[in-house]
């Protein structure tokens, strides 16, 4: 689609997931994939930004850290992070096939939100910019056998909320309001205005 930009840095993404993989690659610049071991505890009382933001900036920081910081590397790192907001409850992956059908019994005929933060780091001076995203996802009212159904296709295990809207989830997804890409897992328009405040324009 598009090609890479000349004197643009190199992007490094502190991620194992494909989506992301993926979505990164439209911007246009060259990319390298380091991902990232950072603990993925928080303490209980983080508000939903703070978790995504934090996260996000603990995975780029780890993989900065592990990077030799010399001197005009104009690299930066990005790292990012998804959850499922349901009234305030908090949805990371599910922990198995029971957990995922619970997730998906709760958010059925219901409103929630997804939200995504996005954190970069320039290796050469550890400049930082961190942001997140919220999409508010309608999702239909579900029964008991199409939950069924879905979690035996094994997609919702590695993935926040335990649906894919990119995959067979979109079936279940009624309405969005908001960024597509950020219930992905990457928000790509976020991504290029925070690369902006680095003097790297994209497209
Ligand atoms: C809601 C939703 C989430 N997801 C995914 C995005 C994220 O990959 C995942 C949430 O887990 P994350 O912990 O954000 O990311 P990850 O473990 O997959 O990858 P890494 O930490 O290495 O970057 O859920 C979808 O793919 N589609 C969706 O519709």
């Amino acid at each position: 689609m598009s090609s890479a930009i000349s004197n643009n840095p190199t992007l490094v993404l502190a991620s194992s997931s494909p989506r992301r993989r993926e979505l990164i690659s439209l911007l246009g610049l060259p990319v390298r994939i380091v991902p990232s071991n950072a603990d993925e505890h928080t303490p209980e009382d983080w508000t939903p930004d703070q978790i995504v933001e934090g996260l996000a900036l603990r995975k780029a920081s780890a993989v900065k850290n592990e990077m030799m910081s010399g001197n005009g590397d104009s690299s930066i790192v990005v790292g990012s992070d998804t959850i499922v907001v349901l009234n305030g409850e908090v949805m990371g992956k599910p922990r198995d096939e029971q957990d995922a059908k619970d997730m998906l019994h709760r958010l059925s005929g219901n409103v929630h939100e997804v939200y995504t933060g996005v954190s970069c780091i320039r290796v050469s001076d550890s400049k930082t910019v961190t942001a997140h995203r919220v999409t508010k996802v309608k999702m239909r009212a579900l029964t008991e056998g199409q939950i069924s159904r879905y979690v035996a296709t094994g997609e919702p295990m590695d993935k926040a909320g335990a649906y894919g809207i990119q995959e067979i989830g979109a079936l279940l997804v009624e309405s969005i309001e908001g960024c597509y890409f950020n219930v992905v897992g990457l928000p790509v328009s976020l991504l290029a205005l925070q690369l902006e405040q680095f003097d790297v324009t994209v497209p």
